[in-house]
């Protein structure tokens, strides 16, 4: 047989698509670090030609806060969700030599949104804020028809995949409501910073698709404040808009504020005319 048959990665051990073999996964660059752990860009290249794929890949580190369980959770989160505004599970990959997993995703190239937002603040109008504001409130959409909550929903958390399409990323604290209630009561603080948590969040643990409702207004303040106002004075109805939309989604009492659904077409409607 010609050696090219017996270079190719192991055909006869069980492939689960899911599986990434170590010894093919080359470290790039560090992309973050967090109280998670770290996330780093490998390529992924059994034929060792450069012709592999890109891949992001999220290690917990040992010593953090975050324990394996908790590292565990978050794969079978995010090994779930199928949609095209959530980033994409693409496997594990069991490093034998440190005990540990790794989660395996997609590469997406232009980063998280805030950074997006600070480098391209001159041309970023207010037309594409809405596009991307549309996309997350879709992703959250899929999410509460999961019975997720996302508890974590910030601009940080959102990385950029194109100039026109943006994902849902970190299911690190992401909980299943429980069929019999409509929230999820978490039994310590989080470490998150409380700025993004809604009142009840704060005062009784109570997470919900409400209390992401709340998180989504923040974001939405988060992407308008990287707006002037002064480079498009003719857009300020349009601003006024956009804060009452912001205000629906801080009403204090939580079954006031809209449902990802009706915001979507709240912003798809009168706002991306
Ligand atoms: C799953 C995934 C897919 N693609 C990407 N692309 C990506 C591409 C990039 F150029 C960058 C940056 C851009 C700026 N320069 C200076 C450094 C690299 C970048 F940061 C990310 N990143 C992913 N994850 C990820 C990475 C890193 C993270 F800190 C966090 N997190 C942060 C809060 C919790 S977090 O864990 O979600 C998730």
């Amino acid at each position: 047989k010609s050696d090219g048959f017996w270079r190719r990665p192991n055909m006869f051990k069980k492939q689960q698509q899911d599986v990434f073999e170590e010894r093919y996964l080359r470290f790039i660059s560090i992309l973050g670090k967090g109280n998670f752990g770290s996330v780093e860009l490998c390529r992924y290249d059994p034929w060792g030609d450069n012709t592999g794929d890109l891949v992001a890949v999220k290690e917990l580190q040992s010593n953090k806060q975050a324990t394996m369980a908790d590292f565990q959770r978050e794969i079978q989160t995010i090994s779930s969700l199928h949609c095209d505004y959530i980033v994409k599970y693409k496997g594990i990959c069991y490093s034998t030599g440190r005990l540990s997993t790794k989660l395996v995703m997609e590469y997406l190239p232009y980063g998280s949104l805030i950074g997006y937002m600070e480098k391209h603040r001159q041309n970023v109008c207010t037309r594409r804020l809405l596009l991307f504001a549309s996309q997350i409130c879709k992703g959250m959409e899929y999410l509460q028809s999961m019975r997720y909550v996302h508890r974590d929903l910030a601009a940080r958390n959102i990385l950029v995949a194109s100039d026109t399409l943006v994902k849902i990323a970190d299911f690190g604290l992401t909980k299943i409501i429980p069929v019999d209630k409509e929230y999820y009561r978490v039994t310590q603080p989080g470490e998150s910073p409380v700025f993004w948590y809604a009142p009840e969040s704060i005062s009784e643990l109570k997470f919900s698709h409400k209390s992401d409702v709340w998180s989504f207004g923040i974001v939405l303040h988060e992407l308008f404040s990287y707006c002037d106002i002064s480079r498009n004075p003719k857009r300020v109805i349009f601003f006024f808009q956009v804060h009452s939309i912001m205000m629906q989604c801080w009403e204090f009492n939580s079954e006031d504020r809209p449902s990802f659904s009706s915001l979507q077409d709240l912003i798809e409607n009168n706002l991306l005319d």
